[in-house]
């Protein structure tokens, strides 16, 4: 059994890692925190975990209490990991942070990105950037895992199966992508009313969204040389889920691949992963489809069977987008098996 522990265990993916978990053989939630809800019980904010967890009550964060735990996962706003990674880690607990504190590889771009300085720069050689579809063997050893973000986690994987292989042009990729509104988080904010996004869509951060340089970062560790994209967020009318739309176009000496070798490509790429699906081409995936469930859906477009290709991916942000993917590394850190505890099924059809 793995004994667990959650820091911002109140937010929205704090209390989605407390659902998946809820049906996880081995693993137990041990400690649970809140500054604002400590004393409360689990079973009180949520009636729907009751079951699952009578007894456990929030609790203020505290090192002592939660280096007793076997892995600790971050739930919590960019800084916090950074002031308690290390004690954790010295205790000999392993740290899943969800936060964006340890997926720059650079500190002084992270502090350009965050408008802070690093609080952790010297345990970014040892922390891992947890796409298990491209780091799985990094992960079952490491000790510290930076959960990719939700709209990185979809771009990377659409596109890294045509920059692994140098398919594509790596200058001028469009990721024009939408968000449900959980992704902004729980605490309060007028641009997250109901009144404000239930009948709306619109852009924000566009050409400065902070997760331009973690896709930059990802991208081009695929292709083995920049890549540059123009990444545009959406906030849209939603609770849960990411569709990224990317464009991008086949290099001139790529561009008599047929559309059946693409479809290969991709199925191949991902024929053993058990979180990516490679739908058939000229699909539509809908957010609808992974709602719950820990898996990306993707599917090829080739518009005039000309050099453009269109790949959809859709998550679900809380999960494959977060709280799935840091179980999903869990698993791969305690050497179980990688689905134990994700629901594949998701909650719509
Ligand atoms: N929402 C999403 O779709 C995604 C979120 N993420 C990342 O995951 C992290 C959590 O996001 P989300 O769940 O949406 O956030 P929320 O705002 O919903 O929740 C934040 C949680 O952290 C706790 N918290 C806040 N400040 C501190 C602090 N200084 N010390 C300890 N605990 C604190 C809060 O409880 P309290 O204040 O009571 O302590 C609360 O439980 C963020 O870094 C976010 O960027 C990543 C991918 C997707
Ligand atoms: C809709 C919305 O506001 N989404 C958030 C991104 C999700 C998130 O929490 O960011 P991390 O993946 O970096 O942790 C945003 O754009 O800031």
């Amino acid at each position: 059994m793995v004994n667990l522990g959650i820091v911002g265990g109140t937010g929205y993916t704090g209390v989605e890692l407390l659902r998946l978990l809820a049906s996880h053989p081995e693993a137990k939630v041990k400690v649970i925190t809140s500054r604002s809800d400590s004393g409360m019980l689990v079973a009180d904010m949520y009636p729907s975990l009751r079951d699952h967890y009578p007894d456990l009550c929030f609790t203020e964060p505290d090192a002592a209490t939660l280096a007793a735990c076997d892995l600790v996962f971050f739930a919590t706003p960019h800084g916090v990991a950074h002031a308690l990674a290390a004690d954790l880690l010295s205790a000999g607990t392993r740290v899943v942070d969800l936060s964006a504190d340890f997926r720059l590889r650079d500190a002084d771009e992270w502090s350009r990105w965050y408008g802070q300085p690093h609080g952790a720069p010297e345990l970014l050689p040892q922390a891992v950037y947890g796409l298990p579809e491209v780091a799985r063997e990094e992960i079952r050893e490491a000790r510290l895992i930076a959960v990719p973000g939700c709209y990185p986690t979809a771009v990377q994987l659409a596109l890294i199966p045509l920059l692994e292989k140098k398919l594509i042009t790596t200058q001028g990729i469009i990721a024009d992508c939408k968000s449900g509104v959980s992704g902004a988080g729980r605490s309060a904010k007028v641009g997250s009313l109901y009144c404000e996004t239930s009948e709306s869509m619109k852009a924000y951060s566009v050409g400065k969204h902070r997760h331009h340089p973690e896709i930059t970062q990802g991208l081009s560790q695929a292709a083995q040389e920049a890549v540059g994209i123009t990444f545009v967020p959406h906030l849209t009318p939603m609770i849960r889920g990411i569709h990224a739309t990317l464009y991008v176009r086949l290099k001139p000496e790529q561009q008599q691949l047929t559309n059946e070798e693409l479809q290969e490509l991709f199925e191949t790429r991902y024929q053993n992963e058990p979180c990516v699906d490679v739908m058939p081409w000229e699909s539509c995936p809908e957010t609808r489809s992974v709602k719950g469930a820990n898996i990306c859906r993707i599917a090829l477009h080739r518009p005039h069977d000309s050099d453009l290709l269109v790949v959809l991916a859709v998550i679900d942000n809380l999960v494959k987008g977060a709280s799935g993917q840091a179980v999903q590394n869990m698993n791969i850190m305690f050497g179980l098996e990688e689905s134990t505890g994700l629901k594949f099924a998701g909650l719509l059809p």
